[in-house]
């Protein structure tokens, strides 16, 4: 029998639970993607828990989020005091002093069929003047300019070679798609939920209770509830696999500051003794915060390196997160499926949470039940493989920022240099070194040119490259390479300041400074 493509079934009800960034994806991205008439889409959120309140810093997949819900890109840049986002300058993580970015985009051309850092690595060995590694990214480029443009659609333009994404107030970004789901059928109820019922036959989540008593009866229930996960944590009881071995961070603490002038299109995260500090800056003012380790960094020491690290006057008292790196073994389990700070937390120091966010709610659509059905355990398996590739892929890449440096003598960095790495992530940088090979997923985070910035940004210098990289001349090589620089660095000074591209495509005006 065919499957087929409508049923006459009564819609499944789907139950979000959660209405920060996670909660409010999940609800635009499923009322885009699934039949309106299949699916009844509830959202409950609680004014008086709030949400998180951080979350700023994106990477360029949001872009296909967005344009997949229609969003124009200008209007919500402005309603939500947004800037660009080229990469993210680490400043101090290889050694002190030391400063190298991870750029959205690609570095060099494949040329014969080759990956580019061959070429590059078999003419520095030669000892002609090759130039830098990050001379050969344009998003590099324009991060060190501070300039700003669309790329150029035409892939034969070096302005093609790179990619954006955006800093925006994760606040107002979460209030932006709730007006915008909202208007597309979603059900927005306000209350916190104090019971949650399970069926005694079969497990299954049944219905969440309300302080005020109002009952609300599901089929699927998501949960975004965030550090809670208040139906896959703390009813369906999946365990939590404890990754501070490797990412030994456990606070953050956040302050606003006002802005100064020219807003860099990248994100700064600096390295600190117990830890990093963050700089995003958004139009109305700059997002701050320090990511640390308990066991290395007290939070006075916190605070006091925080606010001597500020640019502009704070704007709020700091506050103080805690949380444990991680991930559930499992992101759905029965009839719950979690997504955002419910099913795990990966440190912002790469801005990966959006992302899994958005993973987490596009594999969902592709792999939703049907109305009228038992859900299929095979799909449900199916999310989980993917989950886990999302977060583990994301810790390796993680993991290696705090595993290469040369900080000596700092007991945190002494000890993320000499800890034991996960087996994947000890692989890939053995494989590096002696090859010059860098992961090239087709899926998930992080893409082959991010790893070659970060590997080659913590100072990982690969002893061999690709023999074939040898049949080519070498001074035609060396010849190209000149060229390729040369087009890099003009053509990002000719770009606009990112300030006055600001100004002239998303001004957002004055808005009450939201902290
Ligand atoms: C310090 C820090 C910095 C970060 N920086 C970045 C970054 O730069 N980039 C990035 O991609 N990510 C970042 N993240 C992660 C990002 O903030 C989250 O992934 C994102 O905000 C999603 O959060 P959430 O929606 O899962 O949870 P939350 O924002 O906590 O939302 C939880 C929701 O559940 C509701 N809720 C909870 N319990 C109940 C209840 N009993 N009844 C009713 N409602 C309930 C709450 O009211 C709220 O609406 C950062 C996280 C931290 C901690």
């Amino acid at each position: 029998m065919q499957p087929s493509s409508s049923t006459s079934a009564a819609p499944l009800r789907v139950v979000i639970v959660g209405g920060g960034t996670a909660g409010w994806m999940c609800a635009a991205g499923l009322a885009r993607l699934l039949p309106d008439k299949d699916y009844a889409l509830t959202l409950i959120e609680s004014d008086e828990i709030g949400t998180v309140g951080v979350g700023e810093a994106t990477l360029p997949h949001i872009r296909e989020f967005n344009a997949m819900l229609g969003l124009d890109e200008a209007e919500f840049m402005a309603a939500t005091q947004g800037s660009f986002k080229l990469g993210i300058e680490f400043v101090g993580w290889d050694k002190p002093g030391g400063r190298y970015v991870h750029p959205f985009g690609t570095f060099g051309e494949r040329w014969g069929g080759l990956d580019f850092q061959h070429h590059w690595l078999r003419a520095r060995a030669s000892g002609k003047p090759v130039g830098e590694w990050p001379e050969y990214s344009f998003a590099a480029a324009m991060c060190r300019e501070g300039v700003f443009d669309m790329p150029d659609p035409d892939p034969r333009s070096i302005r093609s070679t790179f990619s954006y994404a955006y800093h925006f107030d994760a606040g107002l970004y979460a209030r932006y798609l709730r007006g915008w789901a909202t208007q597309r059928g979603v059900r927005r109820i306000e209350g916190k939920i104090v019971e949650v019922s399970r069926s005694t036959e079969t497990g299954l989540v049944e219905s969440v209770s309300l302080e005020s008593g109002a009952r609300i009866e599901g089929d699927l229930f998501i949960d975004c509830s965030g550090f809670r996960s208040l139906l896959l944590g703390q009813n369906m009881g999946v365990a939590w696999q404890d990754w501070s071995e490797w990412l030994p961070c456990d606070r953050a603490m956040a302050v606003p500051c006002a802005s100064v002038a020219g807003i860099t299109p990248f994100t700064r995260s600096t390295a600190q003794t117990g830890g990093w500090t963050w700089r995003i800056p958004l139009q109305h003012r700059i997002g701050n915060g320090y990511v640390f380790a308990s066991a290395f960094c007290s939070e006075d020491r916190a605070r006091e390196t925080l606010l001597g690290a500020i640019d502009g006057t704070p704007l709020a008292e700091p506050r103080v997160l805690r949380f444990q790196a991680g991930r559930r073994e499992r992101g759905w389990e029965g009839n719950v499926v979690a997504v955002g700070l419910s099913s795990g937390f990966l440190e912002p120091l790469e801005s990966t949470s959006i992302f899994l966010i958005q993973a987490a709610v596009i594999d969902l659509a592709k792999l939703m039940p049907r109305p009228g059905g038992a859900i299929d355990p095979r799909l449900t398996a199916e999310f989980n493989r993917l989950f886990a590739i999302h977060y583990d892929r994301t810790r390796d890449f993680l993991v290696l920022h705090y595993t290469a440096n040369a900080r000596h003598g700092e007991p945190l960095w002494d000890h993320v240099r000499n800890m034991a790495l996960p087996d994947s992530l000890a692989h890939k940088i053995d494989l590096f070194r002696s090859s010059g090979r860098a992961p090239d997923y087709k899926l998930g985070l992080f893409s082959r040119d991010s790893w070659l910035a970060v590997l080659m940004g913590q100072g990982i210098m690969p002893q061999a490259w690709d023999r074939q990289a040898d049949r080519a001349p070498l001074d035609q090589v060396v010849g190209r390479l000149a060229d390729l620089r040369e087009r890099i660095a003009s053509n990002a000074a000719a770009l606009p300041a990112h300030a006055d591209f600001l100004a002239g495509y998303c001004p957002a005006g004055d808005v009450a400074v939201v902290a």
